[in-house]
């Protein structure tokens, strides 16, 4: 018997009723008489056997096998594109052009003509294309197409052979998506690196022209970076790298270049100690320079912990020099070097104030000289400034540390004597006679003295304020000047009184030392 249960339905049309015949005849007719029928028949039937075992075989394929005649009309189709594609074999088979249902339309021309190569002998090659799914969606294949028939000069047909290579092309696609992203974010980092420098070599250039020494510390307190000023400032050679150098060894350092190193560090310790902007702190160096250095935590960009300290070193040296000379200027007699009245009233006042707070008396001598226009007037004005300075020497050696000697203006002087009393200041008074009498100078050949009158008066003695104080000395210097000049003349108690009224008798004039 025929095994017929190996045979399919849909099987080649003709094998089947070849079968069907032989089998009615099997059993119709005698053994004989059907033998060589029947061998005819059995290799038909291990032939069709093998073509439905291989038919099992290429429809049971992962891949997706198809065959097309020579116009390209799609003659079957291995099940496994319904798997791919959602499209039935059926569906396909009855399209009217397979290729246009199935392929993506980007590579169907490309499909084709590689299609056509094969077909016009040409070896068949691997390539990827596009099918197109039923929802729309695509699937990527690795496809080949190869001759049916290939011993034939002229192929049958062509089989296409499809593998799904979706998976890897989506994983590829990651890949590429993942490469292509690192790339750009390394491009992005190059970028980022690149303006950091530039960025960096700009504040560097900037750091290293301003005259502010900067120095950052790290929170291991290492030295992270410095400027040249910081250098120059701290006597380091302009070559030195200080990076890395523990605070303690850049301290040991500096220490023997300032005065009181103790204390400096002492400061930098409390500093340390606190998370404020530093008060300015002056170091004094023992070559003279005055340097006030601040410091300022270093935040961080994320999160609350600093990332260091930045120290400012400003060498004020100058700037202490020209104010010193400002206050020099605006305190003393360009001529004579003496204090100018300016600071004369500011110390008066400061006098009167500590003398009232400790109960004890203040001196004022007001030293006018006498005939000092007519050496001007003979002998020109340079000759006056000459006796001017000389005097100011003179009277100036006679002075005492706690005493001071200031020039009002023109030919008008004054001593501020603290903490006195009156036979102090008579003393006083007869020694500045004295000196300026033995003053002596040559114009012109012409050997020429001058002599000065004084008036003394006492807080809180003879004037309670500091106004009152200078009106009575001046009465009482213009009392010796009008009872013949050349001596000094003590105010009278309750002499203030008589100031204001306009009247001077109670002085005592001509009470001449010696
Ligand atoms: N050379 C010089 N003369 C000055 C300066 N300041 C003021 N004088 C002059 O000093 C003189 C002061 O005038 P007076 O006090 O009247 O001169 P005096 O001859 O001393 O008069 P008596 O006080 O009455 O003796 C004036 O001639 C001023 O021009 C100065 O800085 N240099």
């Amino acid at each position: 018997m025929v095994n017929r249960a190996r045979l399919r339905a849909g099987d080649s049309a003709a094998i089947g009723s070849r079968l069907d015949t032989l089998d009615a005849r099997v059993s119709l007719t005698q053994a004989p008489f059907v033998t060589a029928e029947c061998d005819h028949l059995t290799r038909l039937e291990a032939a069709t056997t093998g073509v439905c075992q291989l038919r099992e075989i290429a429809e049971g394929v992962y891949c997706v096998e198809a065959l097309f005649d020579v116009s390209g009309r799609l003659m079957w189709i291995s099940p496994s594109i319904e798997r791919l594609t959602g499209w039935t074999p059926e569906t396909c088979l009855a399209a009217p052009d397979a290729l246009a249902l199935m392929v993506h339309e980007s590579d169907r021309r490309y499909c084709l003509r590689m299609a056509q190569r094969v077909a016009e002998g040409s070896a068949g090659e691997d390539f990827e294309m596009r099918l197109l799914r039923e929802d729309g969606r695509i699937c990527w294949v690795a496809c080949h197409w190869r001759p049916l028939g290939k011993h034939s000069a002229h192929p049958a047909g062509l089989r296409m052979s499809a593998e799904d290579i979706q998976a890897r092309k989506e994983t590829e696609y990651k890949l590429l998506e993942t490469v292509t992203e690192l790339r750009r974010a390394q491009a992005l980092r190059e970028r980022y690196l690149a303006r950091s420098n530039d960025e960096r070599q700009r504040l560097s250039a900037l750091l290293n022209v301003i005259r502010l020494g900067i120095l950052f510390m790290d929170r291991d307190h290492r030295v992270l970076y410095c400027n040249r000023a910081m250098l120059d400032i701290w006597g380091f050679p302009p070559d030195e790298n200080l990076i890395g150098m523990r605070d303690v060894v850049l301290q040991s350092r500096i220490a023997e270049l300032i005065e009181q190193p103790e204390a400096y560090i002492e400061h930098i310790d409390a500093v340390l100690r606190t998370f404020v902007v530093s008060e300015p702190y002056e170091v004094h160096f023992r070559d003279g320079r005055i340097v006030t250095d601040i410091a300022a935590v270093v935040e961080a960009v994320q999160g609350r912990r600093g990332i260091g300290r930045v120290w400012i070193y400003e060498d004020v040296t100058q700037q202490r020099r020209t104010a010193e000379r400002l206050v020099e200027l605006a305190e003393h007699d360009p001529l004579t070097g003496l204090f100018n009245r300016r600071r004369f009233h500011e110390e008066l006042t400061r006098l009167l104030a500590d003398a009232s707070r400790r109960g004890v008396q203040v001196g004022l001598v007001a030293i006018d000289l006498d005939g000092f226009k007519p050496i001007n007037d003979e002998f020109g004005h340079q000759a006056g400034d000459e006796v001017l300075v000389g005097l100011a020497g003179a009277v100036g050696d006679v002075i005492r540390r706690n005493e001071m000697f200031c020039r009002l203006g023109g030919d008008e002087f004054a001593v501020l004597v603290p903490d006195t009393e009156e036979t102090q200041l008579c003393e006083l008074a007869r020694r500045i006679l004295e000196v300026i009498e033995a003053l002596r100078f040559d114009f012109g050949g012409r050997s020429v003295g001058l002599t000065a009158s004084l008036g003394i008066a006492i807080f809180p003695h003879h004037a309670s304020t500091a106004e009152q104080l200078i009106a009575v000395a001046d009465q009482a210097m213009y009392r010796s000047k009008s009872s013949g000049r050349d001596q000094w003349t003590m105010a009278a108690s309750g002499s203030d009184e008589s100031a204001r009224m306009g009247t001077s008798d109670s002085d005592e004039p001509n009470r001449r030392g010696d």
